[in-house]
């Protein structure tokens, strides 16, 4: 679905943000995309939304340069940014303009989605709060019915309830044929919703790994003692005692916390990279 190969791209001269990147994503799954402040996630989901171009290398989108932005590429790609322009029209109106550029919108399941987040139709855009404009947008972007859907994070700036159908609403939009990567620093709005993550830092990809070959590989537990702790990859030390990640030796199931193995790709890159190689 998407294929970056050797990809460098600069802001400024002689300031790399990406040196050689490479990443495969495919169809059927939902990505988290993580990295620090400054990493360059939104940069990443540009060059692949054909925004910004590469210096250097390729970004294609299944098979097609994003870069040269052709219809039959437009048609298939829907990116939510972290920030954006809504014109002064109703959701209606907006709609009507809007949805002939993909041929598969559906406009039933468009509807759907607003009730879902509790968005009037008949509001003009310009005076929704941010969280509503931004749940109207997820909402048109998941109607489209593009094979590559990107939100730039989404979650920021939805209230408590709205997260949850959140995650309820991308999850049922999932296919086989479509594929989803989502940049977030909110890693608990991803809970149970992400089957794969990639983690960007240094100018690089230096994770991708689907959420099973991870806990298959990796324990996620809370222990009292570190002492008594074998394989111990990171620790995280706090009142309720030490969360740790240890290496999975035998058939050990346990639930994947994200914050807990971002920071441990980022402390323990060696250690993680051989467990996964
Ligand atoms: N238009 C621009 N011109 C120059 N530098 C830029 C521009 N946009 C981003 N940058 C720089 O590129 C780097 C990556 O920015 P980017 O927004 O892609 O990071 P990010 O991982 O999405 O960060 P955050 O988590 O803070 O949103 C940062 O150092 C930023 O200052």
């Amino acid at each position: 679905m998407v294929n970056i190969q050797s990809l460098t791209f600069s802001y400024q001269k002689k300031k790399p943000l990406f040196t050689g990147l490479n990443l495969q994503l495919e169809a059927g799954h939902i990505y988290g995309l993580l990295g620090k402040n400054g990493a360059g996630k939104s940069t990443l989901l540009k060059q692949i939304a054909g925004l910004l171009f590469p210096d250097s290398g390729t970004c294609e989108v299944m098979g097609r340069p994003s870069a040269l932005r052709q219809p039959a590429f437009l048609q298939e790609i829907f990116l939510v940014p972290e920030e954006f322009y809504l014109p002064k029209v109703t959701v209606k109106q907006y709609v009507k303009v809007y949805a002939p550029f993909y041929p598969r919108f559906d406009e039933t399941a468009f509807n759907s989605y607003l009730q879902e987040f509790d968005i009037p139709g008949s509001q003009r855009l310009t005076e929704m709060s941010y969280g509503q404009k931004k749940k109207v947008l997820i909402s048109f972007a998941l109607a489209t019915n593009t094979r590559l859907l990107i939100m730039d994070e989404p979650t920021n700036g939805l209230d408590i309830p709205s997260k949850s159908q959140f995650r309820k609403v991308i999850a049922a939009a999932v296919s086989e044929e479509k594929c989803i990567m989502i940049s977030t620093h909110q890693v608990r709005d991803l809970d149970n919703l992400i089957d794969s993550i990639v983690v960007i830092d240094a100018h690089q990809i230096i994770f991708r790994e689907e959420v099973q070959t991870v806990t298959e590989k990796l324990t996620f537990k809370t222990v009292s003692h570190l002492e008594d702790t074998p394989h111990i990859l990171y620790a995280d030390t706090s009142l309720r005692g030490h969360t740790v990640i240890t290496k999975n030796t035998g058939e050990e199931h346990s639930k994947m916390d994200m914050e807990l193995l971002f920071n441990a790709i980022l402390k323990n890159q060696s250690s993680i990279r051989e467990i996964f190689r």
